[in-house]
């Protein structure tokens, strides 16, 4: 990746009470690209993507951004009742603009229609658009989508992530997503961050699915994005370091897993 850093993170922590959410984490986003974040539940992708974007206080570390750094972010889980009387042009001034942004939003996001409508009302994917249109009010430089395609069915989540790509086509930003869709994540985004308390690994997803390693494991099938996703977690943390992966890996399988993801690490 060739853009400016947006947010760097160097050693961060994050705890939750007396859960230790994050360790160590190296992390940065940089101008223009997408980045997933990946793991299994509890993993720690919402609480990185909170911790850097600001709403989440590190533990441990530093957290860096951007001097003029503007960040429209769409959270997992909405401080509010989406059964409750409101208009999707209510709910988005909610989020500042005018009429005439709020308008443009909805255009940017293939929704033009829906303003007058109730929130109770929408379907998942126009409430997911409403959702993004809310980050875009804030004209930004870094969306922060977290798990912004969830209820969503196949073609659903498929067209969700062509309508982030062309926002970012459009408005040059960059995106920090969480997704749980793996094979969608392994065609749309610049670069993967497979996360378990701490990275496990990362890298650009053609490359990484590309490897003769990761072939040979997963083969090129959605199911061999998925197999890549629980390579690292579906295992015995037995105390047998991985090389790279900071933590052990159960079997020759993961390993070689791990060092075909390790291997196109981006840092
Ligand atoms: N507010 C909180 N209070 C206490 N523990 C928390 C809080 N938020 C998160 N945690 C804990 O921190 C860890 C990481 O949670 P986080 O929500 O970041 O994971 P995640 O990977 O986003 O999970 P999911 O895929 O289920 O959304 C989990 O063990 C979770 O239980």
């Amino acid at each position: 990746m060739s853009g400016r850093a947006l947010i760097t993170a160097r050693g961060l922590g994050v705890r939750h009470g007396a859960t230790q959410a994050l360790r160590d984490v190296d992390f940065e986003v940089r101008a223009g690209e997408i980045v997933t974040l990946i793991g299994p539940n509890g993993s720690g992708k919402t609480t990185l993507l909170r911790a850097l974007i600001g709403a989440a206080a590190p533990s441990a570390g530093t957290v860096t951004r951007a001097k003029g750094l503007r960040i429209g972010y769409a959270p997992q889980r909405l401080a509010l009742d989406r059964t409750m009387p409101m208009t999707v042009a209510r709910f988005l001034a909610l989020g500042g603009g005018g009429r005439t942004e709020r308008a443009a939003a909805l255009e940017e996001v293939g929704a033009p229609d829906i303003a007058e409508r109730q929130l109770a009302a929408l379907s998942g994917g126009q409430f997911q658009r409403a959702l993004l249109a809310r980050a875009l009010l804030r004209k930004p430089t870094l969306l922060a989508l977290d798990e912004p395609t969830q209820g969503l069915d196949q073609p659903g989540v498929a067209a969700f992530y062509a309508l982030v790509a062309r926002v970012r086509r459009t408005l040059g930003c960059a995106v920090l997503m969480v997704s749980h869709d793996l094979h969608v994540v392994m065609r749309e985004s610049d670069r993967v961050v497979c996360l378990n308390g701490h990275v496990c690994c990362e890298g650009a997803p053609t490359i990484v699915s590309a490897s003769p390693a990761y072939r040979a494991l997963f083969g090129t099938e959605p199911e061999g994005a998925l197999a890549l996703y629980r390579h690292a977690h579906d295992h015995r943390h037995d105390g047998a370091e991985a090389p790279g992966c900071g933590h052990g890996h159960g079997g020759p399988v993961a390993q070689a897993a791990a060092q075909a993801a390790t291997a196109e690490r981006v840092d």
